[in-house]
C-alpha cells in the first residue's frame, strides 16, 4: 500500500482488510514479520532452530516431555467450553504462521508411515523423532515442518530469522472477513452488503480445502476468513454463527439506511461485527482469564474512551503466538457435547457434518447445556490432542499428531529462549531449583524427570506450570505475556471499538448501542461463559 493511499485511508472511518494504515508504521499488517519480547536464542544465533540446553547438551525429545510433565488427565474448570472456544476463535483473528510447502502442497518429513526420512529432504525440515519405547505412535517419527521465515526485499532470509503473521493483528474479526483483499472479496457475495452463504445460513464451500467428508451426504469443506475453519466444529459452529450476525446486521442497516450505498452499509456492519470482537475479549473473556490483572492493566472498556498511545506497538509477540496464547490447549475438552451424544474429539477434528447438522446442539454444549466444561489452565493436555490430534478415519492405531509437542518443537524452530528468561522480563524472582514449588507450581520435582536444568525448560511447559493467580486461570508469567499483547492490541489499535478519536469513533447514542448489541450477543451465545454455577465445586486457586 503506498504512502498516498494510507494518507486517504487515515481519513477513513474504516480498516482496511490487510490492517494496513492503522499504525504509521504499518505494524499489525497481514503477512509482516512478528515482532518479540527477547532476542531469539537459535543454535547458531541466526535461524537455526534451538536445541540445545545451558551446558551444550541437547533439549530434552518433545515427546518425551509431553509424556512425562504433561499427562492427559481431566480436570474440569468451572467454566463451559465457551472459555475455550473462544480463546480459539479470537487466536484465529490475530495469529497465524504459514509453514514452509513446496509445488505438491504440505511437505513430507518422515518416511512412509511414521519411518525415519532417508535420502534428502526439504531444509526446512524438523521433524519431530520419537523416543524409544513409545507406545501411542506408530513408527518413530512426527511430521513437523519449519515456518516460513521472513525475508528482505532481495528475497534473503532476515538474520537473525524472523516469523511472519499471516493475519492482521488487530482484532478486527479477520477470521470472518479474511486478511487479504483476493480471500475478502471471496467471500462476499453479488449484493455488496453480505457475505457469501450456501442455502444462505451456512458457510460457503472452499473446493481446495481438505477435510473428512461423509460418503453419500451433502458435507462439504468450509470456506471462510481463516482457513482453519474447518479443523473442529465447535470452530465452525463459531464462523457460522458471525457470518450470520453479518448477514442479519447487514439486512436490518439496509433497511434502516436506504441512501448508503451499498460499500457503506458491508463496512459499518464489518465495522460492528469487528468491534463486538473487542468488547466481548476485552470485556467477558480477558477477565476471567487475567482475573484482576485484566483491570489493573486497563484492558476492561466498559465506560470512557480509549486513547491510542502511538508508541504501542501492536505486531503479534513470537512469544505470544508460539507459546503464551496456546494455553488455550490446557482448555480443551476431550469431548464435545452435541445434544444427547458426547464425542470425542478425535471423531471430529477436521469434520464439518456437525456443524452443518447440529449447529444448535453444538452451541449449546459449547455454552454448557450439558455441563461439560473447559478444562483448567494447567499442566495436563486430554489424550484427544496428544495422542489423537487430527487422526485419519480407519487408519492403522497411531497415526494422529500430539499438540503439545508440536507446540514445544514450534518454540525451538522460532528460537524462543527458556521459560527463565521471560520470569526474568516478567519481574518475577529467578528459579530456585526442582524443588521450588512456588515458582513452578506443585509439579515442579516432576521436570526433573526430563530436564537437566531450570535453566532450559522450553516456555510453553513453563508457562502451563504455573499456580494460577488469585482469581484468573493462569499465572504470572503467562498472566505477564497475555497481558503484555492485549495491552497493545488495544492501545496501538487506532480503530479500538471506544476511540475518542472523532474521526472513527462511534458517536455516543450507537455506542450505547453497540453495548447494548453486545450484551445481547453475549447473552445468547457466550453469557454462558460465566460460571456455570451447580456444576462446579472445583475453585482453582
Ligand atoms: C480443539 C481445539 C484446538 C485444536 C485442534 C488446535 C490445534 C492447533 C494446531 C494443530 C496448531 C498448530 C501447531 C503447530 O504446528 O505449531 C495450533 C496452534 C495454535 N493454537 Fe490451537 N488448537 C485448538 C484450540 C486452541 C485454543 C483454545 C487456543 C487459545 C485459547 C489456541 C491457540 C493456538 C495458537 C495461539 C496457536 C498458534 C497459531 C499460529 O500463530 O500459527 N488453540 N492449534
Ligand atoms: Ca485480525
Amino acid at each position: 500500500m503506498s504512502l498516498q493511499l494510507c494518507t486517504d485511508v487515515a481519513l477513513s472511518k474504516y480498516r482496511t482488510v490487510d490492517g494496513s494504515c492503522n499504525h504509521p508504521k504499518n505494524w499489525g499488517t497481514s503477512f509482516t514479520p512478528v515482532a518479540r519480547i527477547l532476542p531469539p536464542a537459535y543454535d547458531d544465533n541466526v535461524g537455526s532452530p534451538r536445541t540445545r540446553g545451558k551446558d551444550g547438551y541437547p533439549l530434552p525429545n518433545p515427546r518425551t516431555i509431553s509424556s512425562y510433565v504433561h499427562p492427559s488427565t481431566s480436570d474440569p474448570a468451572a467454566r463451559t467450553i465457551m472459555v475455550m472456544q473462544w480463546g480459539q476463535w479470537l487466536d484465529h483473528d490475530i495469529t497465524e504462521f504459514p509453514v514452509v510447502t513446496n509445488a505438491n502442497g504440505p511437505v513430507k518429513c518422515c518416511g512412509p508411515n511414521g519411518t525415519l526420512p532417508t535420502g534428502e529432504t526439504n531444509p526446512n525440515c524438523f521433524p519431530i523423532l520419537l523416543p524409544c519405547h513409545e507406545v501411542n505412535f506408530a513408527g518413530s517419527c512426527m511430521e513437523f515442518i519449519r515456518s516460513v521465515g521472513a525475508t528482505d526485499r532481495d528475497g534473503c532470509l532476515l538474520n537473525p530469522r524472523e516469523q511472519v503473521n499471516s493475519l492482521t493483528s488487530f482484532v478486527d474479526g479477520s477470521q470472518i472477513y479474511g486478511s487479504t483483499e483476493e480471500l475478502a472479496t471471496r467471500l462476499r457475495d453479488g449484493t455488496g452488503i453480505l457475505l457469501k452463504t450456501k442455502k444462505g445460513f451456512f458457510l460457503p464451500e472452499d473446493e481446495s480445502a481438505s477435510c473428512i467428508l461423509r460418503p453419500g451426504t451433502n458435507d462439504y469443506c468450509f470456506l471462510s476468513g481463516d482457513h482453519r475453519v474447518n479443523v473442529q466444529p465447535g470452530l465452525g459452529a463459531m464462523h457460522t454463527i458471525w457470518l450470520r450476525a453479518h448477514n442479519s446486521l447487514a439486512k436490518e442497516l439496509r433497511s434502516v439506511r436506504p441512501a448508503d450505498s451499498n460499500e457503506e452499509i458491508f463496512q459499518l456492519t464489518r465495522k460492528i461485527i469487528g468491534a463486538l470482537q473487542q468488547v466481548i475479549t476485552y470485556n467477558e473473556w480477558l477477565p476471567i482469564i487475567l482475573g484482576t490483572e485484566a483491570s489493573k492493566l486497563k484492558l476492561t472498556s466498559k465506560t470512557g474512551r480509549t486513547t491510542l498511545i502511538p508508541e504501542v506497538d501492536p505486531r503479534i509477540l513470537n512469544e505470544f503466538a508460539t507459546a503464551a496464547m496456546r494455553f488455550g490447549h490446557s482448555l480443551i475438552p476431550e469431548v464435545l457435547p452435541i445434544g444427547s451424544r458426547k464425542v470425542l474429539l478425535r471423531k471430529l477434528f477436521n469434520r464439518p457434518a456437525e456443524v452443518l447438522e447440529n449447529l444448535d446442539d453444538l452451541i449449546a454444549g459449547i455454552a454448557g447445556v450439558s455441563r461439560v466444561m473447559s478444562e483448567s489452565v494447567d499442566r495436563n493436555f486430554v489424550e484427544e490432542i496428544t495422542n489423537h490430534l487430527f487422526e485419519p478415519p480407519a487408519a492403522p492405531k497411531g497415526r494422529g499428531l500430539d499438540l503439545v509437542s508440536l507446540n514445544l518443537q514450534r518454540g525451538r524452530d522460532h528460537g524462543i529462549p527458556p521459560y527463565r528468561d521471560y520470569r526474568k522480563v516478567c519481574g518475577l524472582r529467578p528459579i530456585v531449583d526442582f524443588d521450588d514449588t512456588e515458582a513452578l507450581g506443585p509439579y515442579a520435582a516432576q521436570l526433573a524427570r526430563v530436564y537437566k536444568s531450570v535453566d532450559d525448560i522450553d516456555l510453553f511447559t513453563g508457562l502451563v506450570h504455573e499456580r494460577p493467580l488469585r482469581g484468573a486461570m493462569v499465572g504470572p508469567t503467562l498472566s505477564c505475556i497475555l497481558g503484555t499483547q492485549f495491552y497493545n492490541l488495544k492501545y496501538g489499535d487506532r480503530f479500538f471499538f471506544d476511540t475518542d478519536d472523532s474521526a472513527i469513533a462511534f458517536s455516543d447514542g450507537k455506542y450505547l448501542v453497540l453495548l447494548i448489541v453486545s450484551l445481547y450477543i453475549i447473552k445468547i451465545y457466550v453469557l454462558s461463559i460465566r460460571t456455570s454455577s451447580r456444576t462446579v465445586d472445583i475453585e482453582i486457586d
